[in-house]
């Protein structure tokens, strides 16, 4: 099933084009209020464009002039909060999506079995969704939804308002269910990234900056936004051949022509602190700069300087009484700074 879609809405600043393959999982990503839920109206069929098209298997579902109602077009959206019905079992929660597009009684029942042995909630099939934890209650809208064959699935968050604990489960449900089905899933979470993606897609101010496979735009980030999903530093200037802007030495993977722009990627735990007047080691460049925060990351502290983050244990930080506003040294070392071309 593959869509096309391209759209212009002024009054949400969104001109976007992407596409999505037969059996892909699209992660579309960005800040907030990038356009990422607006792009999944427009597929939904609950937003016009102003302008522009979207195809789904070669049939046309939207234009400024045509709007194929949201029922219709076999398109299921999957949002953060499930929404089953109350007065339904579960079982019959997972059997109506099936019921509603033809399905005989019997298949259904079978089918809806089949789903609840898959979701692991046969023992809760008579439950009503009041009588479910909120992870239960997501792994019953994932079945319906599913169920049900959607052409094409739209995952809103589908993690983000369940406890932290029962997530890995519910994303390995989805790993399974997601792997041959075509789907676009807006997340903020690196892991839905790595593990259900094969395509990114990265929006800001309702615009496509970004896209590639997983693997690659996480590789090699070429936008802020994108960098921080990855969890690199990323700085961009004008290669000499051993470093950026002559302040900044690098290590390139790729043939990288002198004088191109290129981005540096470095890890913030390959960036250390030089306390007081140590000497940075051979290969170490030297970058000052003025703190700007602090946050805890894990069982370390990032530090973050202007552009620059590092990963310091809280010992290090306590010990230098690191504050915002003071001015650091930061050592980084040319072999951790990877060097690619700016597209
Ligand atoms: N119902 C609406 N009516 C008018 N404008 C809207 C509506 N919903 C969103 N917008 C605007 O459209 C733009 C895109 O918002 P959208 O919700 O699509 O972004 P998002 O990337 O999904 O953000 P978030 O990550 O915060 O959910 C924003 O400027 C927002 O204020």
């Amino acid at each position: 099933m593959t869509l096309t879609l391209e759209a212009v809405v002024p009054e949400r600043g969104l001109h976007v084009a992407l596409d999505v393959a037969d059996g892909e999982t699209l992660a579309l990503v960005g800040p907030n209020g990038a356009g990422k839920s607006s792009v999944l109206s427009l597929i939904a069929g609950t937003l016009r464009p102003a302008a522009g098209r979207i195809t789904l298997d070669g049939r046309l579902l939207s234009t400024s002039d045509l709007l194929v109602p949201p029922h219709d077009r076999a398109v299921t959206t999957l949002a953060q909060d499930p929404v089953l019905f109350p007065h339904l079992s579960v079982a019959q929660n997972i059997a109506f999506g099936l019921r509603a597009q033809g399905t005989p009684r019997r298949r259904a029942r079978e089918e809806t079995s089949r789903w609840l042995t898959e979701i692991g909630l046969e023992e809760l099939a008579d439950r009503k969704p009041s009588q479910l934890s909120g992870g239960q209650a997501q792994r019953v809208a994932i079945a319906r939804a599913v169920a049900a064959t959607p052409r094409l699935l739209l995952l809103d968050e589908p993690m983000a308002a369940l406890d932290i604990d029962v997530a890995p489960a519910l994303r390995e449900l989805l790993r399974r269910v997601l792997a041959e089905r075509t789907t676009i899933l807006v997340t903020h979470d690196v892991l839905d990234v790595v593990t259900l993606a094969d395509r990114v897609a990265v929006l800001e101010d309702g615009r496509l900056i970004e896209s590639g496979p997983t693997a690659e735009v996480l590789a090699r980030p070429q936008e802020q936004f994108t960098a921080r999903l990855a969890g690199v530093n990323l700085l961009t200037g004008t290669w000499d051949g051993r470093t950026v802007d002559g302040t900044l030495a690098g290590v390139a993977h790729e043939p990288v022509s002198v004088g191109t722009r290129v981005r540096a990627a470095v890890r913030p735990a390959h960036v250390e602190l030089l306390e007081g007047g140590a000497h940075p080691s051979p290969g170490t460049m030297v970058l000052a700069r003025q703190v700007t925060d602090l946050e805890p990351r894990g069982d370390l502290v990032q530090v973050r300087a202007g552009e620059i983050a590092a990963d310091l244990t809280p010992q290090l930080v306590a010990r230098q009484r690191l504050r915002p506003g003071d001015e650091v040294r930061l050592g980084i070392r040319a072999a951790d700074v990877a060097i690619y071309p700016a597209r």
